[in-house]
């Protein structure tokens, strides 16, 4: 579950009446999700998301992600759009910390994605990178791969004692992607987080909205799409699904065509991506006390990733 903060029905009340939404009809914690606290709000007004930003969530980087969760619903792109109140901020506090109201997005996730969902996932996220151009807001990536090698030098034990001998391993591919990692694609506005739990689809299978921009920053287009491959394309047994991974590739162009130096970097792209996600997810398991409410994702599934990528088999027709 992930509801970090309580909110009293007093609280509620006093918080909304900043607002132009009315009375609350409804109001509940939402268990999926792990980084903030979200409810379930309903008002006579209409459904919203509430969120308390929590750990990770640096207070200075909240308006970037919501003035882009604006400017991408204002060019049409399908994300929920910050309500502001009466004085038009979208910003606010609650419990001492912050938090926004978001329009609900209706949608279902899917837990098991099939290539046809893939290719949707794909025009997307296509979609979501063109729709991002021209936003002004700028946020580097704080887990872009200049910060792997330090955040893992703060983790070596946890590694060790995940997979003896792991430690040596990750060292040597951090190295390696030091040397080789590509510098100069195109970049721009990235979801970076872009996960089959962050994106909706209609029950007809198609593409509806994506949520939780709260890792969104400036990097590579073509990264963000290795962190959907890692995301969507490998089997629960550990394959790389490579019909799954053509079919995102060709939703993507279907709106964004990869250029020949995007495509050639991807196989090096998914293994970094997937170096950030093991690298965060060690840290995270490293830190959560066992019994803690919110169970910490699995590292090793993402060890076994950086595997595949590592053998650097010619899952797009190149080696990595
Ligand atoms: N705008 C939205 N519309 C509908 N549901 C949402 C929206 N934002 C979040 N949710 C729901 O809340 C859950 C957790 O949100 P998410 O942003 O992924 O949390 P976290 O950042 O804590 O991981 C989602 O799985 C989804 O069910
Ligand atoms: N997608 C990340 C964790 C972030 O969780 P989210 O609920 O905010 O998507 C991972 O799988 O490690």
């Amino acid at each position: 579950m992930a509801v970090y903060t309580d909110i009293t029905d007093q609280e509620l009340e006093g918080f909304l009446a900043d607002y132009d939404l009315g009375a609350p009809l409804a109001f509940k914690g939402i268990a999926e999700g792990v980084e903030n606290s979200n409810f379930l709000l309903e008002t006579e007004k209409g459904r919203y998301i509430l969120t308390v930003y929590e750990r990770r969530a640096r207070p200075e980087d909240l308006p970037y992600f919501l003035n882009l969760l604006g400017w991408l619903a204002d060019r049409g792109y399908p994300s929920a759009r910050p309500v502001p109140d009466q004085a038009g901020r979208t910003l606010k506090t609650l419990r001492g910390k912050p938090a926004a109201i978001v329009g609900f997005m209706p949608g279902l996730s899917v837990r098991k994605p099939s290539p046809a969902h893939c290719r949707e996932a794909g025009e997307g996220l296509a979609w979501l990178h063109l729709a991002g151009e021209g936003y002004e807001g700028r946020r580097a990536n704080d887990l872009g791969q200049p910060h792997w090698a330090p955040l893992f030098s703060k983790h070596r034990q946890a590694a060790e004692d995940l997979k003896p001998g792991l430690a040596a391993t990750i060292d040597k591919d951090l190295a390696e992607m030091a040397l080789a990692w590509p510098r100069s694609l195109p970049s721009g506005t990235i979801h970076a987080d872009y996960f089959p739990d962050n994106v909706f689809f209609r029950t007809d299978g198609k593409f509806a909205a994506t949520i939780d921009f709260y890792f969104a920053c400036d990097d590579a287009y073509a990264y963000d799409v290795a962190v959907t491959l890692n995301a969507w394309c490998f089997e629960a047994d550990g394959s790389f699904n490579v019909t799954a991974a053509q079919g995102l590739i060709a939703g993507y162009e279907r709106r964004r065509p990869l250029s020949p130096a995007e495509r050639d970097a991807l196989p090096m792209l998914a293994r970094g991506a997937a170096m950030r996600f093991f690298l965060t997810r060690l840290a995270d398991w490293n830190a959560t006390p066992a019994g803690a409410l919110v169970r910490p994702k699995d590292p090793l599934e993402y060890e076994r990733k950086l595997a595949v990528h590592r053998e650097g088999l010619s899952l797009f027709g190149g080696r990595a």
